[in-house]
C-alpha cells in the first residue's frame, strides 16, 4: 500500500488556476478550489505530517479535481474505474513544425489497485466524519453518498411492505375501471390496466412512458382504485357515509418539479376525471385532488435556505403522494421528499426515463427504471395474471415477452409504450423513435422525407434564418403583442416556441432572442441607457428563485400595459398563477386565469424567452416547436461544424416531444448525426434490493 501524508502545500502540484488550465483541459475554477479546499480539509482530518512523497499528491490532487468536474457533469460520484490509467484531461494535438505538441498535457493515473489503496486509506484515516467516501470503487463526497443511501433505504423499506388490499377487492375494483376495451384482439393486454393492477399493491411504484402514452389517465383510474380500496376497508357503511360528508378516506398529494409541470398535471387530471364519470362513482373521484403543487411548495420552502420547513423530524401528513415528471428530480431533492414522508406513505412516481436527467446531481429515474424492462418475478405474474384476470398466453408474454429477458425482478416499474397523442404514423412520435433508439440513418431519412412530403408533422428548415425562423416568428409572436388581453397573449405564446441545445453560439438562445427581437423590431432602438427597455408583449422567463414572492427559475411571464384606477399606463410583468404560492404580490383574476401582476423592478434575474434552452423546456409541451441545433443543410456553406458537448440524443429526444402537432428542425446532418450518436451516462451508485447491484 502507498503511505500517503498529506501537507499543506497543495501548491507543489500547482501554485494557481492558470497552471492548472494550461495543464488539463476542460478544468474550472471551482475544480481548482475545490481541490485546494480538500487537501487543507484532509489535512485537519488526518493531522499528519509533511509528506515525503510527491507522487502520490500529485495523483491525490488530480482525484479531487476529477471528482469536482465529475460532480459538476451531475454524476453523484466518480468511479475509479473511469480514471485509472487514463489520460486524463489531455488536449488535442497542435501541429509544431513537423511535430505534434498537445494543447494540455494532461495527467496520467495510476492503476486501478493503487489509486484504489490511495484512497482507502485516506477514507479509513479520516473515520466517521469522513468527507470523502469510497464504496465500491466510487468516490462520493460524503453528503451525496448519504443521500444515495437514504433514498435507497426508503425506497427498499416501502418495497419491503406487505400489501394491506385482498386480492379479490383489487380483482373487482380493476374489472370496474377497466371494462373490456373495444376492438382488443384476445391476446392483446391492456397494459395501463397492468400498470394499475401492478402498482395497487406496492408503497412504491414507478410508471414510466414517453408523451401521451395515458399515464395520467391510467394514475387517475389508480388513484380512483385506492379510493375505492380505501373505503371498502373504511366500512362499515357508516363510516363510507361520513366520508361522503366531506372528510377524505385518503390524503393524497399531486406534485411535480416546476410550476408549468404542475399546471399540467392539475389539467389532465380534471381532464381524466371528467372522462371517467360515467365509469366511476361520483364519490370516488370526489376524492382525488385535482390541484397539483410543486415539490418545493410540498416541502415548505425556508427563505435562504436548502432546507424545507418538512424533514424527517417533520413529516408530511399524507397517505399517498405521486410525483409527476420524475426525469427532472433531482437527487437531494428526491432523498429530501422521502425523509419527510411517513414510512406508511405510498409513493407513486410518473415519468418519460428517455428524457434528459436532472439539471443537478443524479439520474433518479434513469437509474431505477431501467429500459429495457428487467422482468417480473414469477409471484408478481401470478398476482398479475388473478387480478387482471389474464390468461395463460397472456401472462406467458411477462415471462417471454418485451419485458423479461434480463436477471433482475423490477416489480415496481410498469412502461406505458403505446402513445395515444401521436399515432404511430405521425412524424413526430417516428422521429422521437429512432433518437432515443439512436438510429442515425432513419431519423435523418424521416427528417429528409418530411421536407420532400412538405405536409405533415415535421420539417426541416432550408437556408438562413430569415428564410424560415422570420415566418414563424410573424405567425406566433407578433400578434402577442395586440391580443384582447394577457391571458389570450399567454395562450398564444403557449402555440410556439423556439428551442435551442446551447445558450451561446451562433445558434444559442441567447443570439436568437436577438434575432427575433430585429424581426419583431423590438431591437437595440429600444434600449435605454445601454439597459434593454421593456416593452408591451415582450414574454420575459425568470432565471432565479425568489421565495418572496413566489417567482422560480423558469417560470414564463409577459410584460404587459396595464392602466390603473388613476387610468395611468403602467408595464407590469404578468404571471400565470399556476402555483398560487405568492403571497405578496397583486392577484387578478380576468375571468380565464388567475393573472398575478409585478412590478417589473421588483423581478429577480430575467431575459427574454422567444427562445429558450431544451433543458428549461422540460415540463412544457407547445404546439408547434422550433429545434435549432446547428446551420441548416442548405446554409452552412460547407463550413465545418462541430457539435456542442451538450448535444445528445437524450436532448433531442427532450426538445422533439415537446411539440404536439408541429416540428420544424434546423440542422445539418453531420451535427444532427453526432447529435443522436451521443448518449448522456450518469454516474450513480443508487440501488434498489430489487434491481441490479451496480
Ligand atoms: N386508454 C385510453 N383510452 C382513451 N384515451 C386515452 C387512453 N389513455 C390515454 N388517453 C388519452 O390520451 C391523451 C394523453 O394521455 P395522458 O395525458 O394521460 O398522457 P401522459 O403520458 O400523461 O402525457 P404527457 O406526459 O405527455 O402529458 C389524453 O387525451 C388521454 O385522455
Amino acid at each position: 500500500m502507498t503511505e500517503i501524508r498529506v501537507n499543506s502545500r497543495s501548491e507543489q502540484v500547482y501554485s494557481h488556476f492558470n497552471q492548472v488550465k494550461d495543464a488539463i483541459q476542460g478544468v474550472e475554477a471551482i475544480d481548482y478550489f475545490f481541490a485546494k479546499e480538500m487537501f487543507a480539509a484532509l489535512i485537519y482530518q488526518t493531522n499528519t505530517e509533511t509528506a515525503v512523497d510527491i507522487e502520490p499528491q500529485k495523483t491525490l490532487y488530480h482525484v479531487f479535481l476529477a471528482l469536482s468536474a465529475s460532480l459538476r457533469a451531475g454524476h453523484t460520484c466518480l468511479p475509479l474505474a473511469e480514471i485509472a490509467e487514463q489520460h486524463w484531461g489531455k488536449g488535442v494535438p497542435v501541429k509544431n513544425g513537423d511535430n505534434y505538441d498537445f494543447s494540455h498535457a494532461g495527467f496520467v493515473f495510476a492503476p486501478l489497485t493503487e489509486l484504489q489503496s490511495l484512497l482507502t486509506e485516506l477514507t479509513i484515516q479520516a473515520g466517521d466524519q469522513q468527507l470523502l467516501v469510497l464504496h465500491k470503487d466510487k468516490l462520493y463526497l460524503r453528503r451525496y453518498f448519504q443521500f444515495e443511501r437514504d433514498l435507497g433505504h426508503a425506497i427498499n423499506n416501502r418495497l419491503s411492505q406487505q400489501c394491506q388490499y385482498d386480492n379479490g377487492q383489487i380483482q373487482q375494483c380493476i374489472s370496474a375501471l377497466f371494462p373490456k376495451e373495444q376492438g382488443l384482439a384476445s391476446l392483446d393486454i391492456d397494459w395501463q390496466k397492468v400498470a394499475v393492477a401492478n402498482a395497487i399493491n406496492k408503497k412504491f411504484s414507478v410508471i414510466a412512458g414517453g408523451p401521451g402514452t395515458g399515464k395520467t389517465y391510467t394514475v387517475t383510474k389508480l388513484l380512483a382504485a385506492l379510493v375505492m380500496l380505501a373505503q371498502l376497508r373504511a366500512k362499515p357503511l357508516a363510516v363510507a357515509a361520513q366520508s361522503r360528508q366531506g372528510t377524505p378516506t385518503l390524503n393524497i398529494a399531486l406534485v411535480a418539479p416546476t410550476g408549468k409541470a404542475a399546471q399540467r398535471l392539475s389539467e389532465s387530471i380534471v381532464t381524466a376525471i371528467s372522462g371517467f364519470k360515467d365509469l366511476i362513482d361520483a364519490e370516488v373521484l370526489a376524492e382525488i385532488p385535482s390541484q397539483a403543487q410543486t415539490i418545493h411548495r410540498l416541502l415548505g420552502v425556508l427563505p435562504n435556505s436548502p432546507n424545507f420547513k418538512h424533514h424527517e423530524d417533520n413529516l408530511l401528513a399524507y397517505d399517498i403522494i405521486l410525483i409527476d415528471e420524475v426525469s427532472m428530480v433531482d437527487l437531494p431533492l428526491m432523498t429530501r421528499i422521502f425523509r419527510a414522508l411517513k414510512d406508511t406513505a405510498k409513493v407513486i412516481l410518473l415519468g418519460d426515463a428517455d428524457q434528459l436527467p436532472s439539471v443537478a446531481a443524479g439520474s433518479v429515474l434513469a437509474d431505477i427504471a431501467p429500459r429495457p424492462h428487467g422482468g417480473f418475478s414469477s409471484d408478481n405474474v401470478q398476482y398479475l395474471r388473478q387480478v387482471c384476470q389474464l390468461s395463460a398466453e397472456q401472462a406467458s408474454e411477462f415471462l417471454s415477452g418485451q419485458l423479461t429477458g434480463h436477471t433482475s425482478n423490477v416489480d415496481y416499474l410498469s412502461f406505458l409504450l403505446k402513445s395515444r397523442r401521436f399515432d404511430g404514423k405521425g412524424g413526430i412520435g417516428l422521429l422521437a423513435n429512432s433518437v432515443i433508439q439512436g438510429d442515425v440513418k432513419r431519423s435523418w431519412q424521416l427528417l429528409c422525407d418530411a421536407h420532400s412530403q412538405q405536409a405533415g408533422q415535421l420539417s426541416l428548415a432550408q437556408g438562413e434564418l430569415a428564410n424560415w425562423l422570420a415566418p414563424l416568428v410573424k405567425q406566433y409572436y407578433q400578434p402577442i403583442e395586440f391580443c384582447a388581453n394577457v391571458s389570450d397573449a399567454f395562450a398564444l405564446l403557449a402555440q410556439f416556441r423556439v428551442l435551442c441545445a446551447t445558450r451561446q453560439g451562433d445558434y444559442g438562445v441567447e443570439r436568437l432572442n436577438e434575432v427575433i427581437k430585429h424581426y419583431l423590431g423590438k431591437n437595440k432602438a429600444l434600449y435605454q441607457q445601454n439597459e434593454p427597455a421593456l416593452y408591451h408583449g415582450q414574454p420575459i422567463m425568470i432565471n432565479e428563485n425568489d421565495y418572496r414572492l413566489g417567482l422560480y427559475n423558469g417560470d414564463i411571464g409577459i410584460i404587459w400595459r396595464v392602466i390603473d384606477q388613476a387610468g395611468k399606463t403602467h408595464l407590469m410583468a404578468c404571471f400565470e398563477d399556476t402555483s398560487l404560492e405568492s403571497n405578496t404580490a397583486e392577484d387578478t383574476d380576468t375571468g380565464q386565469q388567475a393573472i398575478r401582476q409585478i412590478l417589473p423592478s421588483r423581478l429577480p434575474k430575467f431575459e427574454s424567452v422567444y427562445a429558450m434552452t431544451i433543458h428549461k423546456t422540460q415540463g412544457s409541451e407547445f404546439a408547434h416547436v422550433a429545434l435549432v441545433i446547428s446551420a441548416t443543410q442548405s446554409a452552412a456553406h460547407h463550413k465545418q461544424q462541430r457539435a456542442s458537448k451538450l448535444l445528445s440524443r437524450e436532448l433531442l429526444y427532450t426538445g422533439i416531444t415537446r411539440a404536439k402537432t408541429q416540428l420544424t428542425i434546423a440542422a445539418h446532418q453531420g451535427i444532427w448525426q453526432q447529435g443522436v450518436s451521443a448518449q448522456v451516462k450518469r454516474h450513480s451508485g443508487l440501488v434498489l434490493c430489487a434491481t441490479r447491484e451496480k
